[in-house]
């Protein structure tokens, strides 16, 4: 279905030089028509551009030559490449899309410019639109530090502690699942959490309560975190190891990570098709990392567990796309062939989200978890390190 999302009057003087930009028409020319049928089934419109068009002194609509110039030609091929990346993840059941290099097309109908609303171009539920959000937002933070100057800075972080093995410490020495404690100040589905938010305090007192890891939410837009925390917490001498909790949608992001002071980092299977997530998790070996990497169904989990050498799966009780939460997710998930090639491969799993009581960890403990990671129950708190003896019934810091 269409809609109209913004409409906006253009100066008459503008309108002719909008029309004649030479770039769109090359673009519709240069795209095989293999890629453009890709895109419709995809649910993409294909709008033949007006642009084409340009106006003579008359009135009358001439079509202006058509320049091929490099620029261009760079702009398909990464259209090209967003595109196969669509029909790859779907191929895997993703479907999470990754956004339209171009966004919605721009229409022109007189002096006015407006903009037409699709299924292509409109997030379809909100971690498409975080990831789309995120897509911007990682290639302008791409241009101001590329990643040469990023492996320069990796000299100068701080070394990395071993996530994993805090997790399995904890584990044996309380015989409960070792907790990855969250620094996080809101949430697209439950608004802000804490109003006198302060990621170090907040983090020290996890600390003491005896978490074995942290979990620091860095995004901004949707969670009202930051790299700053990730950073301020790490320099403040925080021992336990610290999760990036980003949304990762290109490798650049975990060397940037990993410059913070980040032990570890999220990969989501919703998000990211198997040859990402391969590629990714040798990246982290490389620099050190440990890589959670998240599922929330079957199918994702089926996925995660044909690749090699992944240690940390972490099972999210909310689905992502409709926020809704279900503990029961975290057994369902771990029953039969599943649970029994986790324990073959000695994988720690994670179980995470919508965990409040001690009732909730001796539920996913019983469903095969040797890990949570908890957020609201526990931020929420005025003391966070008592929050954590409340959720686990008992003081697990001795
Ligand atoms: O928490 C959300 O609303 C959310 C929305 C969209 C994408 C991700 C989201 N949360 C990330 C998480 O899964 C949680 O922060 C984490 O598992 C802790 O959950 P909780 O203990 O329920 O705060």
């Amino acid at each position: 279905m269409e809609g109209l999302i913004s409409l906006k009057t253009t100066p008459r003087i503008a309108f002719s030089a909008l029309n004649q930009r030479p770039n769109k028409s090359s673009i519709v020319r240069s795209v095989p028509t293999s890629v453009m049928d890709a895109h419709r089934r995809n649910g993409i419109a294909f709008t033949p551009i007006r642009a084409q068009q340009s106006e003579t002194k008359d009135g009358a609509a001439t079509i202006p030559p058509v320049k091929e110039d490099a620029e261009t030609a760079l702009k398909v091929k990464e259209w090209e490449v967003g595109m196969f990346h669509n029909e790859v993840a779907a191929s895997q059941g993703i479907r999470i899309r990754r956004r339209p290099l171009t966004g919605p097309p721009l229409h022109y109908v007189g002096p006015f410019e407006f903009r037409i609303q699709n299924e292509g171009n409109t997030p379809r539920n909100i971690l498409e639109e975080i990831i789309w959000h995120k897509d911007v937002e990682v290639s302008q933070l791409k241009e101001r530090r590329p990643l040469f100057t990023l492996k320069k800075a990796l000299e100068n972080a701080p070394p990395t502690r071993d996530f994993v093995g805090a997790l399995r410490a904890a584990h044996q020495r309380t015989g409960l699942p070792g907790l990855i404690a969250e620094v996080k100040k809101a949430s697209p589905s439950r608004g802000i959490l804490r109003e006198d938010f302060d990621p170090v305090e907040i983090a020290r007192a996890y600390e003491k309560g005896g978490a074995a890891c942290l979990s620091v939410l860095t995004d901004e837009k949707y969670f009202k975190g930051s790299f700053e925390n990730l950073e301020a917490i790490r320099s403040a001498g925080v021992k336990c190891p610290l999760l990036c909790k980003e949304f990762i949608v290109d490798a650049w992001q975990i060397y940037y990570a990993r410059t913070k002071g980040a032990d570890a980092v999220l990969l989501i299977a919703a998000v990211l098709p198997d040859l990402d997530i391969k590629y990714m998790t040798k990246i982290c070996k490389m620099l050190g990392l440990a890589a959670l990497v998240e599922v929330h169904d079957e199918r994702e989990m089926d996925r995660v567990l044909g690749i090699e050498g992944i240690e940390l799966i972490g099972i999210n009780n909310r689905n992502l796309e409709t926020f809704k939460v279900d503990i029961s997710n975290t057994k369902r998930l771990l029953e039969g062939e599943r649970g029994k090639i986790i324990r073959q491969k000695d994988i720690i799993v994670v179980g995470e989200s919508g965990l409040f009581t001690p009732d909730d960890i001796a539920y996913v403990q019983e469903a095969g978890v040797k890990a949570v990671l908890v957020g609201e129950s526990i931020v929420k708190q005025s003391d966070p390190g008592k929050g954590i003896t409340g959720l686990f019934g008992k003081d697990i810091s001795v």
